[in-house]
């Protein structure tokens, strides 16, 4: 099970005496203002008790009286008074049901008022946590399984109590040492359910934690069914789901098992009784108890007393439980919505979860339209796995460009101000034991600034990216963006920080227009326009019939998507643009126009380079190695970087120069 389902388990998992408490004064409050429903309820069971009584007595008298005393008359009188007994049962129970919906609906009515109020008022306040999920399932699965518990439990208790009353004085009545056998048996095992109705509680709330959390999972994947494509997430997704199906399935079986162990302690319970009473037919007799008084103990015990005990059992133990747990579920203290899953990368590897970067589309609508936070982010590899996990060690702070300036770096006019991105002694491990991918990596990004990432493959240019996006936890460490710490952040926070583009360029069926605004859509025309000639993105425009004519993102190819998705982020208000190799399928003269208008735009652009050319255009180069990580203008890391000699000369094809 996953960290989170566990914590929610050790929520809830106390045995029930919590929610007693805290239910009760609702629960009296809600019967002392329904008095009246409940004398009625009593009259009507009291002629239970009457019931209970007669068919006993009825047999023990038609024998003695009648069939032994060779009064057969009489005997079938008794018999018949007996058999009224039993039908009068019929109306009896239909006078209690008539009864019972005063109790039950009232009940119902006030859980669905509860369970809206609750989760209309975060709403309406627009609160942090967005909608509640589990509202749903409270309205109306958990909603009728309380209303029916109660009807059942009620039923039962009632009748419990007024049938064994019946039975009990009809026993005493047909002679006292009756009891003494009957009693002690019963007691037993009545005691003995008990002993399991709290672990059973306790199971029964795991599993109503599982469902939910099941049902959150589905309702946010539906949601971010989009992202979720978009980003290739998934399989992430669909494994997680599978992660709590298989954590339902196993509070499910808790669950029966325990209720396994109840219907036997309630077979053997139930049969005790008319064995001690078997075994103690000498000794009554021996006492004068007649064979007419055996025959109605029987009676009662078989017809009455058993049956009664075994429902009540039932009850209390399977809708008693349910209806405890979800009355508070309903009722009881408000819980915390869930968070959009942030883990840190080595809780999730012990946790066995996929990374919980919850940015599903790199690309993202603005705050405002944003539907729902997004759920997992792509798998996860097995560390070590086909060696793409060799780490590297970015060690050392990087100071900006000039020693006097060692908290921001960039442009001189612009170190007064809050850096666009810090990152303070950040380290990411994507496993317990693995090795750090970055390892106490301090870093500074001047607003306006544009830097470059360099370095080999596997190395964690993306992974930084990450980072500074917010989608992935450090293992230790802060990430700030224009001054705010962005973990942990809601998307829809983080989406006004940054726009994060990968490589694989998100566009959707709509017009041009439409995936154009998508991260700004009050964009006038004029701005459209302006971004439209920025990215020279306008032979595709008259390509693909105009800005409102209709796209099939299938019929374009990766790099017409990468300058769609470009010009997208060009009109985002973010102030931070994050490009991890956004440019990869342009041609060097599409990527450089791309990359300039993007640096000329007002706020920081990070770009993972692929080419020299592009580490050139940079404000400064980081040079991320195995162990070691060095920053400055493109002549300083020339100078101080072997990597980036090695890597400048492999990208130009002969020895590094500036171009
Ligand atoms: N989700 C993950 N789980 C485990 N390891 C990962 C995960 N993502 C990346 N890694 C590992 O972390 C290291 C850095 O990966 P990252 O993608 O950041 O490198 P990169 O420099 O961007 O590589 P490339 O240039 O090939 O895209 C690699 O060894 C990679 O295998």
């Amino acid at each position: 099970m996953t960290r989170r389902a566990a914590s929610a388990d050790t929520r809830e998992t106390d045995d029930g005496s919590g929610a007693v408490r805290r239910l009760a004064l609702p629960a009296r409050r809600f019967l002392a203002r329904r008095s009246g429903v409940l004398v009625r309820l009593a009259l009507w069971s009291l002629a239970e008790t009457g019931q209970a009584f007669l068919v006993g007595y009825g047999v023990a008298q038609a024998v003695d009286q009648g069939f032994l005393a060779g009064d057969t008359r009489r005997g079938l009188l008794w018999l018949t008074v007996a058999l009224v007994a039993v039908l009068l049962g019929a109306p009896v129970i239909r006078g209690v049901f008539a009864q019972l919906a005063g109790l039950t609906e009232p009940l119902r009515d006030g859980l669905v008022r509860h369970a809206v109020d609750r989760s209309l008022g975060p709403a309406a306040a627009g609160g942090p946590g967005g909608t509640d999920r589990a509202a749903v399932s409270r309205l109306t699965n958990q909603v009728e399984i309380a209303r029916d518990s109660f009807a059942g439990l009620v039923l039962t208790l009632r009748s419990f109590v007024f049938t064994a009353a019946g039975a009990l004085l009809g026993l005493l009545s047909l002679h006292p040492s009756l009891l003494v056998v009957v009693l002690p048996p019963l007691s037993l095992g009545l005691g003995l359910f008990l002993v399991t109705l709290r672990p059973m509680a306790a199971a029964q709330r795991r599993a109503l934690a599982a469902d939910e959390a099941l049902g959150d999972h589905a309702a946010r994947s539906r949601a971010a069914l989009r992202d979720l494509t978009a980003c290739g997430t998934g399989p992430a997704a669909a494994r997680r789901g599978a992660e709590l199906i298989e954590g339902a399935a196993a509070a499910a079986r808790v669950l029966a098992g325990w209720a396994a162990v109840r219907t036997a302690a309630l077979g053997v319970a139930g049969h005790l009784p008319v064995l001690a009473l078997l075994l103690a037919v000498p000794w009554l007799r021996g006492r004068g108890v007649t064979a007419g008084a055996l025959l109605g103990a029987f009676t009662y015990l078989v017809q009455s007393l058993l049956p009664a005990l075994h429902t009540l059992m039932t009850a209390l133990g399977a809708a008693g439980s349910r209806l405890l747990v979800v009355l508070d579920r309903i009722i009881g203290p408000e819980r915390p919505q869930p968070r959009p899953e942030r883990p840190r990368a080595a809780e999730q590897e012990r946790a066995g979860e996929p990374e919980g970067a919850g940015e599903p589309g790199s690309v993202r609508a603005p705050a405002a339209t944003r539907p729902e936070p997004a759920l997992a982010a792509a798998p996860r590899p097995a560390p070590g796995a086909g060696g793409a996990a060799v780490t590297a060690r970015a060690t050392a702070a990087i100071p900006g460009p000039g020693d006097d300036a060692p908290n921001l770096g960039g442009r001189p006019a612009d170190r007064a101000r809050t850096a666009a991105v810090e990152l303070r002694s950040v380290t990411l491990s994507y496993g317990v034991r693995a090795e750090p991918v970055l390892d106490s990596l301090d870093l500074c990004v001047a607003p306006g600034e544009h830097l470059a990432v360099v370095g080999p493959s596997g190395i964690g240019k993306s992974t930084l990216t990450r980072l500074i996006a917010g989608t992935l936890a450090p293992s230790g460490g802060e990430v700030r963006v224009d001054g705010r710490e962005v973990t942990g952040r809601p998307p829809a926070e983080l989406a006004a920080l940054r726009v994060l583009m990968p490589q694989e360029a998100y566009v959707f069926s709509g017009t041009l227009s439409d995936n154009l605004t998508y991260l700004r859509p009050g964009a006038s025309r004029a701005d459209l326009d302006a971004a439209v000639d920025a990215l020279g993105l306008w032979p595709l425009v008259e390509r693909l019939g105009g800005l409102d004519a209709p796209l099939r993102p299938a019929e374009l190819s990766h790099g017409e998507r990468q300058l769609l998705a470009l010009t997208r982020a060009w009109m985002s208000p973010a102030p931070l643009l994050l490009l991890d190799e956004a440019t990869c399928h342009l041609d060097p003269a599409a990527e450089a126009r791309a990359e300039e208008a993007l640096a000329r735009r007002p706020g920081t652009l990070l770009v993972v380079a692929h080419r020299l050319s592009s580490a050139v255009r940079a404000d400064r180069v980081l040079v991320l190695d195995g162990t070691d990580a060095v920053c400055g203008t493109h002549d300083e890391v020339l100078d101080r970087s072997p990597l980036y000699r090695d890597l400048t000369g492999h990208w130009q094809g002969g020895p590094a120069r500036r171009r």
